[in-house]
């Protein structure tokens, strides 16, 4: 199956900032027929983000219309309209079936859906409250599970394309990331299993490395020195770049995706029982297998050496 961004129907996960965002505009600036869902749960942002994308083209004289834009996906439906916003908390599995009867009504099951709603509370386990960590699965898990069981109720024998995203922490877990990684590595698991059962279905798997984004700059706030520490190698890169990352790599066919070499160089190293369809995977198998061999041990006896370290002079910190 084809990525192509014409002549379709895309669903977008946290479509209100971020990476979502970024992709909604692709979307709605490289294309005259796709129509374009955004989904998430602040109504005041999706508002803000359809307006934002519809003035900026009005501004480049790609759009004529001056006046109020009706985006909420409600009747009456503008048929000259390609942007349509739907606030949803995609955790809720019965609010995710009223999104789909939603699209169902307005004949807007889509061909493509990106499921980029996410986001991390990065802190040691213990300084996570009890909300933080439901809300680590449900933002980061839930979302993704319900929108993918819907789909795949809805669509039996059509062609569909889920592009799903999880991140680097999920092949490489460490500390700070309790709350998120878990989740992460779930989203690993279920598309493994989605490639197998869901045939009509192209299931794609990107795992970001670290990309400037509202909710990056929020996890900085919290984020443990240690923490930073040792994502240091995966520098944040621009939205924009991380997203024309990623439509390329799809557009090359490949379905499990990294936004940098960091990220390539980890995907080698976990092996194990899943079919991988990365760029230059003979190359990164063969490198993750020296890795793990040469390298690994010693990167690990480092990290935990330094971690010890770390904790020994916060807790003095903490004493005087
Ligand atoms: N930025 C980074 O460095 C990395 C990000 N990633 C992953 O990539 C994806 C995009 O990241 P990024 O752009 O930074 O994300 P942001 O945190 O900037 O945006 C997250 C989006 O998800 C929406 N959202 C959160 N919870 C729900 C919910 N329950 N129901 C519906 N929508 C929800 C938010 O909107 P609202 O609040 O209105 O619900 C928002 O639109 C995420 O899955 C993230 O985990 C992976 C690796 C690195
Ligand atoms: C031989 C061994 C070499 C190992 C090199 C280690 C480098 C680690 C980089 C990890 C990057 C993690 C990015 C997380 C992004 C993310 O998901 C958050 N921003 C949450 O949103």
């Amino acid at each position: 199956m084809k990525y192509t961004l014409e002549d379709q129907i895309v669903l977008i996960t946290g479509g209100s900032q971020g990476l979502g965002k970024e992709f909604a505009k692709k979307y709605y600036n490289e294309t005259e027929n796709t129509k374009i869902i955004v989904v998430s749960r602040s109504e005041a942002k999706l508002l803000d983000t359809c307006n934002e994308i519809r003035l900026a083209a009005h501004l480049r004289k790609e759009t004529s219309d001056e006046g109020q834009v009706q985006h909420k996906l409600a009747a009456p439906l503008d048929p000259e309209q390609r942007l349509f916003y739907y606030p949803c908390d995609l955790s809720c599995y019965e609010s995710v079936e009223k999104l789909f009867n939603v699209l169902r009504d307005f004949e807007l099951l889509p061909t493509q859906t990106l499921c980029c709603a996410g986001g991390s509370v990065p802190k040691l386990f213990r300084e996570l409250s009890g909300q933080d960590l439901n809300q680590g699965m449900d933002i980061n898990y839930k979302t993704t599970l319900n929108v993918a069981h819907q789909l795949a109720l809805a669509e039996q024998t059509r062609e569909h394309h889920l592009i799903i995203f999880s991140s680097v922490t999920a092949l490489y877990p460490f500390i700070g990331y309790s709350q998120y990684a878990p989740a992460k590595t779930a989203i690993k698991s279920l598309v493994a299993i989605l490639r197998q059962e869901l045939t009509n279905f192209r299931v794609s798997c990107v795992y970001p490395g670290n990309f400037e984004s509202e909710g990056f700059t929020l996890e900085q706030v919290t984020k443990p020195k240690i923490t930073k520490l040792i994502e240091g190698p995966s520098d944040a890169i621009p939205c924009k770049e991380a997203c024309d990352i990623v439509a390329t790599a799809l557009a090359r066919g490949q379905d499990d995706v990294f936004t940098d070499f960091v990220g390539w160089m980890i995907m080698g190293m976990d092996l194990g029982l899943t079919i991988k369809k990365s760029r230059f995977v003979a190359l990164q198998w063969l490198f993750g297998i020296l890795l793990n061999i040469v390298v690994v041990p010693f990167y690990l006896a480092g990290c935990s050496w330094y971690i010890r370290k770390w904790f020994r002079e916060n807790d003095s910190k903490k004493d005087t």
